[in-house]
């Protein structure tokens, strides 16, 4: 996909006008915000509907029927999981350990009208706590940890049946090498859309076999 404007990106992914209308007032936010706070690369600023909206939309072919409630691990700005949460009826958990992002977060959720939780907290902390019984059907992240960190942060999701949506860059191979040391796990491997280089990664049925 090259660059396309928000137009192609919410036909592309078939973004109902009610999900449009919610889209649009977190792409304002979110600029608002970011002359505060970065929560996106500056650079990507002038192209957010097709760095950051579509990246987070191209999950929802891959997502399971019926899906209710996931969790999203080092959100940032949103992405993907608050994204999603614009355009599907799903509850969000996000999880973000910095505050100015996390209050960017609870505000975009107030005004967005999402069903969306935030927990101000790391993960590590977090998930092993009251999140963990949270049983959520997915859990997402982009950009935070190569994938052996990412399964620690995604363990206690991963072990209560999550499948996990994860978007990889070019070194996907090798971070799977390393992490089939510790996890036996089900990987498909799909082409994102957004990066030439990048792929979403879905995990199923991971369990950790080594510390
Ligand atoms: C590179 S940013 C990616 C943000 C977003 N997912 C995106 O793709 O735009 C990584 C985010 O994870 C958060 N983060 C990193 N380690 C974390 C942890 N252990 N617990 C909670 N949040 C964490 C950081 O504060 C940061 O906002």
């Amino acid at each position: 996909m090259s660059a396309p404007g928000r137009e192609a990106v919410l036909d592309r992914f078939g973004v109902s006008r009610e999900s449009a209308a919610k889209l649009d007032l977190y792409v304002s936010l979110l600029l608002t915000w970011q002359a505060r706070i970065n929560l996106i690369g500056p650079s990507t600023q002038e192209d957010v509907w097709s760095r950051h909206v579509a990246d987070a939309l191209q999950l929802l072919p891959y997502l399971p029927e019926g899906l209710s409630r996931i969790a999203d691990l080092g959100s940032g700005a949103g992405i993907p999981g608050l994204v999603l949460a614009l355009a599907r009826p799903l509850e969000a958990h996000l999880f973000e350990s910095n505050q100015k992002k996390g209050a960017f977060l609870r505000e975009a959720a107030r005004q967005t009208g999402a069903q969306a939780h935030i927990h101000s907290a790391r993960i590590e902390a977090a998930a092993e706590g009251e999140a963990a019984r949270l049983k959520v059907g997915a859990v997402t992240a982009r950009a935070l940890a190569p994938l052996p960190k990412l399964l620690d942060y995604a363990h206690p999701f991963l072990e209560n049946g999550a499948i996990g949506y994860f978007h990889k860059g070019q070194d996907v191979d090798a971070e799977l090498t390393d992490a089939t040391k510790s996890w036996k796990m089900q990987v498909e491997k799909h082409p994102s859309l957004t990066d030439s280089r990048g792929v979403i990664l879905v995990v199923k049925e991971a369990h950790r076999v080594r510390r």
